[in-house]
């Protein structure tokens, strides 16, 4: 019996494999039909740590996400700075990463592309010990997250508008928080925002590139600030991510920075972490930690997401 290479955790709760109804049988057809020699734990009674455990613990080179953003950064967090590799099977709802990293979107692809994936070292962010692949947003956008929490799963017009209406409200009455800043030069500062972001890297911009990023392993955070966010800022911010061009809005500043404290009066805010809303204890710390994440990259793909 060949060796274990590849250790496969489902996520069955994950937009698309939810959706497609993609289970253990499917999956191990599609590795053995492309020669890879994979364990699938595709386990709904186990909790994700006890899986990632698990997987951590196999004799597998590569830990497999088939998932979504979600899943992918709770086991990065196990992965990181160990000798195990990331893959990724993007059966989430948005798969940003997968994007990122140029993953073929179809589940077919997506498992042929290990059979020739290369091994690339890309950037994390972590904030007070623990680890984001995306950005950390503080202010009013987790209070818009949880207003879209109550119209998931629901596509209709009436749900729509009725988020619309939702934002509308919350941006007449959102107020500005205070925050003191610090990055690594050690100048402190204290300034008025609506809303800040921490990302790993840097959104590109430019038409077709929203919310993406080109590049993984530049070892720096993009601090995001958002000064003011009328309704109107909105309606201009957004056409301006449309069509590609909002760096140079007048309400959003941008920095790198290799690390940054945010305190804010409250002792615990609430972040969109990766996507998800959570509770954090203030001050956050923020720093990169480069290269620090091995990720399997399709062999045609390793540019520009990881160009070295
Ligand atoms: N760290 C975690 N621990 C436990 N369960 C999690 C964790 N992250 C996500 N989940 C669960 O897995 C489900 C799927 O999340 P995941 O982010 O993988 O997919 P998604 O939300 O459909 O995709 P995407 O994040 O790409 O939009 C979530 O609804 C949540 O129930």
């Amino acid at each position: 019996m060949a060796d274990l290479t590849h250790y496969v955790i489902l996520n069955s709760n994950a937009g698309t494999a939810n959706a497609t109804g993609v289970d253990a049988a499917s999956l191990a057809k599609l590795f053995e039909a492309n020669g890879l020699n994979a364990e699938i734990d595709a386990r709904s009674d186990v909790t994700l740590s006890q899986r990632i455990a698990d997987a951590m613990a196999s004799a597998a080179p590569t830990v497999v996400a088939a998932g979504g953003d979600g899943t992918i950064t709770a086991l990065a967090a196990a992965l990181v700075d160990s000798d195990k590799n990331l893959a990724i099977l993007p059966l989430g709802t948005v798969n940003a990463l997968a994007k990122d990293l140029h993953v073929p979107l179809a589940l077919p692809q997506a498992v042929a592309a290990l059979v020739t994936g290369e091994a690339h070292r890309i950037d994390v962010g972590e904030v007070n010990g623990r680890i984001f692949l995306h950005k950390v947003v503080v202010g009013l956008i987790p209070g818009l997250a949880a207003g879209r929490e109550h119209i998931r799963g629901r596509y209709d017009t009436s749900a729509k508008i009725g988020f619309l209406r939702y934002i509308f409200r919350r941006l007449a009455r959102a107020k500005r928080i205070a925050v003191v800043i610090e990055t690594e030069s050690g100048v402190r500062r204290v300034e008025r925002i609506q809303a800040m972001a921490v990302a790993s890297n840097s959104y590109d911009e430019g038409l077709g590139h929203f919310f993406s990023r080109g590049s993984l392993d530049r070892g720096m955070l993009t601090l995001y600030v958002l000064r003011h966010f009328t309704a109107r800022d909105f309606i201009r911010l957004t056409t301006g991510m449309l069509l590609g061009r909002w760096k140079n809005d007048e309400a959003l500043t941008m920095e790198s920075v290799n690390s940054v404290t945010i305190d804010t009066r409250k002792d615990l805010i609430k972040v969109m972490f990766d996507g998800e809303v959570e509770t954090l204890r203030t001050p956050l710390q923020f720093k990169i930690k480069p290269k620090a994440l091995s990720v399997i990259v399709p062999a045609m793909a390793s540019a520009p997401a990881v160009a070295a």
